[in-house]
């Protein structure tokens, strides 16, 4: 995530050109999110690399660009949609993160209006929907216009599409004869799974979280979309007017509700500060149990002659803010606790959680990790959570941070149930029923049933064909397991006997659902294409416990062919000697890891179960790459944040290819980090342990230097 940290060091000329970065990437985000309805960074993210272009504006205000992303509001109209100006225009709001951002807040307001300190100044504080906001214009009581905000002065012509939203009354009573009515188009939690269940049925494009499909339904151009879709709207505010609605932004709000809009019944009017914050907090235990999607509280003052007289900034009035909730928590029921078994038999606990929205995705499964963090312990018997296990029932905090799966973190004991009971975790595979033991040493209970058990069967096939190993076209996790279950293939030599014995078969196979004859010989020309296969390919493909890629091609790059590796297995069986100090001396390669391969190539179920795979192969030895004159030959590297002249895959393969050890963090032993913008923690803990850190440029330059 972007940080601010490093931008009192920066010079002009680096200043200039990340402000020229940032306008490109926020511009670039701005039409993915509001124009596409489908963003490509998340919101945390978003609003980080903002904060980023913020601060360095601050610190050079004569470097500010024309376009700079702090003075735009959402989006250009989109093509296909006619234009509306706003009479009066469609802003946004300035964000507030923690409560003494509140403070300073209602210290500039009254700063601003040159108030006493010591009467308190009221404030309304409702949820913050999120969806998209609309404007509604009526003339005589009549709807005859509804837009989007688009860039704030021009928005997107849907009146059509409003009007099939039931929410939004056609025709109103006792209106000011000019009324703009603006308020939050939503979609409700059920409505937002029905749709996106519907739209996968239908093979159709799901949508990421409910505003998405809020702003993807509302903005359709032709209008029998949007009636199908089913849209809510609150009303908070309101734009040109005949007439004023009243004095006070909570009269208001009961006007428009007087008026036949809905409102937010949690708008509160507030004396100060504390009483902000305190409502705040209750919205925030209300969060998961309200039916639509929230991320924070507005705050607005009260008094509309105030709001008059505080005026507006470039893009957010000076009388309102947003404060948000953290990005990436969330509260929600546990609705249960699954076990799934792995390939390796570990078995994993699931929590089933009632979805909940956190960081712009929904979620509704999330890890527990082990029994042990369940029952509220750590690896080595400590308590976490300060001893609080977790129950079926469970108010529990879900947490979520970049790419990573969610993740369980605390739990609420004032919202437990008096009967819950604590988890009993399985001392049985739920799979096959074999044993489900947990080895002094090892967090995890794993399943002893080996190539009986059919989870693990399958679940190693699945990791056979996956794309970092066989990768088989026309061969994904869907194909294995039904082949799994038919009994057509029960381990990976099977895949290649495939043909032998079912080419006659092919008609079976035909017969399938989705199979037709050509997808059958393709499939089978796919799976001989990969009888070729490199040694780290293959290591990896294994599913040996702890063997991942990088480990795989360490091991490949140092025994350099099957016969080689296999006769090492062999005489390093019984995990002593000269062959047992070699593999454990590769680098990368643990006592660990040794130990569960060396297991895995003595166990004789096992071992013929590869044997009769190794039969179907050839196997590739390694050309080992000469790396003479490459000026990072040994060095181990790192790279962190965002590439933008080639991917990670691309950085690490051509890293490799040079001789250099690819790691993904930084230690003592790291020779240098490359950092590219969004760089966080492993820059700085380069930069602790001085370790040498340079830009992509100037690793291109290294490595392309004749
Ligand atoms: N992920 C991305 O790529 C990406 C890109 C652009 C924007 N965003 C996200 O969008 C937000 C910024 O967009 P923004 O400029 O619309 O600001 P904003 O959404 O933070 O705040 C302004 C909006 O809040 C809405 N709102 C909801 N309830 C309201 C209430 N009760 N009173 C007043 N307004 C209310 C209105 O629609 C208003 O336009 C950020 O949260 C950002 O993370 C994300
Ligand atoms: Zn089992």
């Amino acid at each position: 995530m972007a940080s601010i940290s490093d931008i009192d060091g920066l010079d002009e000329a680096t200043a200039r050109a990340e402000l020229a970065r940032l306008a490109k990437i926020l511009q670039q985000a701005n039409a993915a999110y509001h124009t596409k309805d489908d963003p490509e960074i998340s919101d945390a993210e978003y609003d980080s690399l903002k904060r980023r272009n913020a601060a360095l504006e601050a610190r050079f205000p004569h470097l500010k660009r024309a376009d700079s992303p702090s003075d735009q509001v959402g989006a250009p109209v989109a093509e296909g949609f006619s234009k509306v100006s706003h009479a009066v225009a469609m802003l946004s709001l300035s964000n507030a993160f923690d409560e003494a951002d509140i403070t300073d807040f209602d210290g500039r307001v009254r700063k601003y209006l040159g108030l006493a300190q010591d009467r308190a100044l009221a404030y309304t504080a409702e949820p913050k929907i999120d969806g998209l906001s609309l404007s509604l214009r009526y003339e005589g009581g009549a709807l005859v216009q509804a837009a989007t905000r688009g860039d704030g002065a021009v928005g997107e012509n849907v009146t059509a599409n409003a009007r099939t939203i039931t929410d939004i009354p056609g025709q109103i009573d006792e209106a000011p004869d000019i009324l703009e009515v603006r308020g939050e188009v939503y979609m409700s939690h059920p409505d937002f799974e029905a749709l996106n269940t519907r739209q996968s049925q239908n093979g159709a494009k799901t949508f990421a979280n409910p505003r998405n499909a809020a702003a993807g339904s509302l903005r359709q151009l032709d209008s029998s979309i949007t009636r199908s879709r089913p849209l809510r709207f609150f009303a908070y505010a309101w734009g040109e007017l005949s007439e004023p609605l009243a004095d006070t932004q909570m009269a208001a709000i009961d006007r428009l509700r007087a008026l036949g809009f809905a409102t937010n019944p949690l708008t509160k009017l507030c004396n100060g500060p504390g009483e902000m914050v305190d409502h705040y907090r209750l919205i925030e235990e209300q969060r998961a149990t309200l039916e639509y999607d929230i991320d924070g509280v507005v705050y607005k003052v009260n008094a509309l002659d105030l709001q008059d007289r505080l005026g507006f900034r470039s893009t957010t009035p000076r009388w309102a803010i947003a404060h948000k909730f953290p990005a990436e928590l969330a509260w929600t029921r546990l609705e249960a606790i699954d076990i799934q078994v792995g390939r390796t038999g570990a078995l994993s606990p699931v929590a089933r959680l009632s979805p909940v929205t956190v960081g712009g995705v929904v979620v509704s499964n999330a890890t527990l990790h082990n029994e042990d963090y369940i029952a509220g312990r750590d690896s080595k018997g400590q308590p976490i959570r300060d001893g609080k296990d977790i129950r079926v029932g469970d108010w529990v905090q879900v947490y979520r941070a970049g790419d990573v799966i969610p993740k369980v973190a605390d739990v609420d004991l004032s919202k437990r149930s008096s009967d819950a009971q604590p988890f009993v975790f399985p001392d049985h595979c739920p799979e096959c029923d074999s044993d489900a033991i947990r080895e002094p040493g090892d967090a995890v209970r794993r399943c002893i049933g080996g190539l009986i058990c059919p989870a693990q069967a399958v679940e190693k096939l699945k990791h056979f064909v996956s794309r970092a190993a066989f990768d088989i076209e026309g061969l994904g996790a869907k194909q294995v397991e039904q082949f799994y279950t038919d009994g057509w293939i029960r381990e990976p030599a099977d895949i290649f006997s495939l043909s032998a014995r079912f080419g006659s078969g092919l008609q079976q196979l035909r017969n399938k659902e989705g199979w037709g004859e050509k997808s059958a010989s393709n499939l089978f020309d796919a799976i001989d294409e990969k009888r070729s296969i490199s040694l780290s390919r293959l290591l990896f493909s294994l599913g040996i416990r702890h063997v991942g890629e990088a480990a795989s091609n360490m091991i490949a790059m140092h025994y350099g062919s099957w016969e080689r590796f296999d006769e090492a297995m062999q005489s390093a069986s019984d995990q002593a000697g000269p062959a047992w100090d070699d593999l454990i001396g590769i680098d990368g390669v643990g006592e660990s890891m040794a130990t569960s391969l060396t297991q895995a190539f003595a166990q004789p179920a096992e071992r013929a179960s590869i044997e009769r795979l190794v039969a179907e192969l050839s196997i590739q030895s390694v050309a080992r790459p000469d790396t003479t004159g490459s000026p990072v030959a040994g060095k181990t590297v790192v790279f962190t944040g965002t590439l933008e002249k080639m991917t990670r895959a691309e950085a690490k393969a051509r890293a490799e290819r040079l001789g250099a050890k690819v790691s993904g963090s930084v230690s003592a032993k790291t020779d240098l980090v490359i950092a590219g913008p969004g760089a966080g923690s492993k820059a700085k803990k380069a930069a602790d342990l001085g370790v040498e850190l340079i830009d992509e440029d100037a690793w291109l330059a290294l490595i392309e230097s004749p």
